[in-house]
């Protein structure tokens, strides 16, 4: 669909929640497409004031977000980065949320439920919600779209002028794609993908955060885009162990290969569709995390492939790490619905502590031979 063709109106505020790596960096994403001489509203054919006009960026901790408005830079996660003038900086969330409508969760994946009760008592009706996270909840199964519309439907139901579940699902979409924080802060070019139920609402979203480097694609496979952005984390885990170990490209490539076919079968016995998978949801972030220093779930495995234990890994790991909580919770969806995926189970055996590095490669490697066609 051309982006020119939305019938949903532009957003007017952006309210960013969560201001850690990404949230941080994506806010400054929000205000750089809303910049009048950066062409916002161009690319949709309309005036310059269709782009985001007001961005809010809420943290929960009152001493950093002080220090943040004031020195305009997030020094524990994105040290080199200056924040625009105009981002208003806040711990105020009813400030963060008024006239907002586009709310930003950019939470780590397990504690997206917590924070989202707070956020519905402050919701501008029809806001619509995208989700930056990419974890499985534990517990539950669920993915990030899906905490969002259970929640927002309990906290904010239809007889209080909200939604049910499915109403709350239409206004929310997701964020994913090969785009690693600090590459996006340097203003490096990066594209992404925003997947939302309506076309409309992800097509909307796509032309509010279209900034000159940082261009959004639109797709309609929510589960699929919410599935590649989750496991990547998982496969990324084990291709750190395998740098951790000294293994070279060679099954490098083998792990990330293996790990898009594992999670590709996944995302289909959920409904995802192939062409996200192999698109920037799928393959790209599966490539840029796994092939990246920057990816914290590539350093904990690496860290792992060194010989740290679980406990280790987690006190040198200073950002989220989304692979090490969520792959439990992947292996049991897998599971659940009878899908084979070796790389992650190899991985979940070693953070729970019944293998150790060394046991990772004659466990894959010895498995029953098989084409590579082969759909389980
Ligand atoms: N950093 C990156 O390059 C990217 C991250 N993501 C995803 O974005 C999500 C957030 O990750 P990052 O910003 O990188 O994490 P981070 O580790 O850099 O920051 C986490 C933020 O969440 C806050 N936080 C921690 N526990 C909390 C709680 N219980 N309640 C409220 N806030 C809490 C922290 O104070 C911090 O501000 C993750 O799901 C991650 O996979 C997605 C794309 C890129
Ligand atoms: O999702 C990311 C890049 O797209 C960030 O990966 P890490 O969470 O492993 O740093």
């Amino acid at each position: 669909m051309n982006l020119r063709d939305t019938a949903r109106p532009g957003f007017r505020k952006a309210a960013v929640l969560g201001a850690g790596s990404w949230g941080t960096t994506f806010a400054k994403v929000l205000v750089d497409a809303g910049a009048p001489e950066n062409g916002a509203g161009e690319s949709a054919g309309t005036s310059p004031a269709a782009g985001i006009r007001d961005v809010a960026l809420w943290g929960r901790n009152e001493a950093t977000l002080s220090r943040m408005a004031r020195t305009r830079v997030n020094e524990k996660y994105v040290p080199d980065l200056h924040l625009p003038d105009s981002l208003l900086i806040t711990v105020d969330l009813e400030e963060a949320l008024t006239g907002a409508d586009l709310v930003v969760l950019a939470f780590p994946a397990q504690t997206v439920r917590d924070q989202l009760p707070a956020v519905a008592e402050h919701l501008e009706p029809g806001a619509a919600l995208l989700s930056l996270a990419k974890g499985l909840e534990q517990g539950t199964g669920l993915r990030m779209t899906e905490v969002i519309a259970e929640v927002l439907a309990e906290s904010f139901p239809e007889a209080d002028g909200g939604h049910d579940r499915a109403g709350w699902a239409r206004q929310t979409c997701v964020l994913s794609g090969p785009n690693l924080a600090k590459e996006i802060a340097d203003e490096q070019p990066t594209a992404s993908v925003v997947a939302a139920e309506e076309p409309e609402l992800a097509a909307a979203v796509a032309k509010a955060i279209a900034a000159p480097y940082f261009r959004p694609y639109t797709n309609e496979d929510v589960v699929g885009t919410e599935i590649a952005g989750l496991t990547k984390n998982v496969i990324a885990v084990c291709v750190g162990i395998c740098e951790g170990r000294d293994y070279g490209d060679n099954s490098k490539a083998s792990i990330i290969t293996r790990g898009l076919a594992e999670s590709t079968r996944l995302a289909l016995a959920l409904g995802g569709r192939q062409e996200t998978m192999s698109g920037l949801a799928g393959i790209g972030d599966l490539v840029a995390t796994c092939a990246s220093p920057l990816s914290r779930n590539h350093t904990a495995g690496r860290l792992f492939g060194q010989g740290k234990t679980l406990e280790q890994v987690r006190e040198e790991m200073t950002q989220t790490a989304e692979g090490l909580k969520s792959a439990p919770a992947v292996l049991a969806l897998a599971r659940a619905h009878s899908v084979d995926m070796p790389i992650t189970e190899a991985v979940v055996a070693i953070l729970d502590g019944r293998i150790t590095v060394d046991h990772l490669a004659p466990l894959l490697l010895g498995r029953q031979l098989k084409s590579e066609a082969t759909p389980e």
